[in-house]
This record gives structure tokens, C-alpha cells and sequence, in this order.
């Protein structure tokens, strides 16, 4: 197996606070691995140091097989990011945004028209190229962004809760695209605040005040914790 993914020590301190405390955990090439944690349990700062944007305090991580502390640059080459608050550009269509992104890659102009063909026929989108993103439903724009944070063909991808606001059935749909990206060897390392998609994961980890608390599969963290849904694995770590 192929770890692409390992944190060690990975710890994040603002000032006296720590937000992130030591973490330490390993994901596998083409794995779903889920990140959860109550609000402020430190998600967002875990992610930040994973995806190369923030310093670790002490500790570090490899990620795409690049250093967070000392090779950012490279880690952000190989990792593709998509976040429910920053993902297309509203005021371009469904062509200009994969054409737009395709250029931050760096991929030339006949890859990014080859890519632009798959993922409109892919997603189903082949009437609607010239229909600006804003336009589009939330459930489409999710699936583009997704889709477009995959352009580059990187190894792991990060999704910040990335179908905030829709309902589970859309929910479902996005996950298909995760599972095709998977079964393809894409890492997907995904928050969510959803338990139904925490269950479509192989495993997730629970965060509590900056520390993991809980860590395997769906499956035997239920049986761990004895109860049936894994709302109640949270409930009861969380209190
Ligand atoms: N730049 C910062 N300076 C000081 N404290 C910070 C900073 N960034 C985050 N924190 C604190 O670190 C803690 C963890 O925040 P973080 O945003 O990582 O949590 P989260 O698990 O992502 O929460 P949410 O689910 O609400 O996004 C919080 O108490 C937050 O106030």
C-alpha cells in the first residue's frame, strides 16, 4: 500500500492556544478518508497545513510525498483543493472556468480542450457550456468544482465540506464522482458536518479540542462505541 498522506506530530499554536495537537495519522493512495470534528475542533487548521498554505508549529506531514513545513510549493502542485466557500468563478461559464483553472495548472490549450469534452459529457453539462456558473444549481456547481479541482490529475484531492447546502439525494450524486475518482487511485480527503457522507467513507477520523479522538472505519468505530449510527459515535465523543 501506498501512504499519501502522514502526519506526525503535525501541531498548529496561536499563541498560548494549540488548535491542533499533535496529529498524527496515515492515509492510503485512492482512500476516502473522512475528517470530522464539532465546530472550532480544529479541521480547517489541520487542512490548512496539509494543503501547504500554513506552517505547523512542530511536527510535520507528507503529503503527494513533498514536506508541509519545507516543500508547500510542491505540495500544492500535486494536490488538487475545492472548498465550499471558494471554487468557480461566478461571473464565467462552465467553458471559461475550466479554461481559467486548466491555465493555473498549467495545462496547455489541447489538454484543457480535451478535458473541458470529458467533463461536460461526463456531468451532463454539454447544454449549458456558454450558461454562466452562477446561474447553474448549487448541486451542479459542486460537481463542476469537483471535477475542476481535478483538471490536473493530482494524486490526493481536498474537499472542505464540499456539498454544504444540498439535500442528501444531491449528496449522494457527488459522491459518485468521488468514488469513480477513487476507484481511479485519487486520495479524497473530505470534512463534512454530514454523518450520511461520513458513512460513504473507508475511514474517518473525530476531532475534539485540536486532538484525534476516534479513527477507523464507519463500521468498527459503531461497534467501538456500541451504538448504531455514527451521529451517536460523534454525540458521545463530543460530550
Ligand atoms: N488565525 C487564528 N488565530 C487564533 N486562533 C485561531 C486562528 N485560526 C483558528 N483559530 C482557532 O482555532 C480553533 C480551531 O479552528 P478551526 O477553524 O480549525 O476549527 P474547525 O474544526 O475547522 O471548525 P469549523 O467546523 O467551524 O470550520 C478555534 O478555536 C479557532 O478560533
Amino acid at each position: 500500500m501506498e501512504t499519501t498522506i502522514k502526519a506526525t506530530n503535525l501541531t498548529k499554536s496561536f499563541g498560548d492556544f494549540t488548535a491542533v495537537d499533535k496529529l498524527n495519522f496515515e492515509v492510503e493512495k485512492g482512500e476516502i478518508f473522512g475528517f470530522l470534528g464539532a465546530n472550532g475542533a480544529g479541521k480547517t487548521t489541520a487542512m490548512k497545513m496539509l494543503i501547504g498554505i500554513s506552517k505547523p508549529s512542530a511536527g510535520d506531514a507528507v503529503v503527494a510525498g513533498y514536506q508541509v513545513s519545507n516543500q508547500a510549493e510542491l505540495v500544492k502542485k500535486n494536490i488538487g483543493y475545492m472548498s465550499q466557500k471558494f471554487a468557480l468563478y461566478d461571473d464565467l461559464n462552465i467553458k471559461e472556468n475550466i479554461q481559467f483553472f486548466g491555465g493555473i495548472y498549467g495545462l496547455d490549450s489541447k489538454s484543457i480542450e480535451v478535458k473541458y469534452n470529458r467533463v461536460v459529457e461526463n456531468l451532463g453539462l454539454q447544454d449549458y457550456a456558454k450558461q454562466l456558473v452562477r446561474s447553474l444549481p448549487l448541486g451542479w456547481k459542486q460537481k463542476l468544482a469537483f471535477s475542476v479541482a481535478l483538471l490536473h490529475q493530482p494524486k490526493i484531492v481536498f474537499l472542505d465540506e464540499p456539498t454544504g447546502g444540498v439535500d442528501p439525494v444531491t449528496r449522494r450524486q457527488f459522491w459518485e464522482l468521488i468514488y469513480e475518482a477513487a476507484n481511479q487511485g485519487t486520495t479524497i480527503f473530505v470534512t463534512t458536518h454530514y454523518m450520511d457522507e461520513a458513512e460513504y467513507c473507508d475511514r474517518i477520523s473525530i476531532m475534539v479540542e485540536g486532538e484525534i479522538k476516534a479513527l477507523d472505519t464507519p463500521k468498527v468505530l459503531k461497534k467501538e462505541f456500541g451504538v448504531s449510527s455514527l451521529n451517536d459515535v460523534f454525540l458521545k465523543l463530543a460530550r
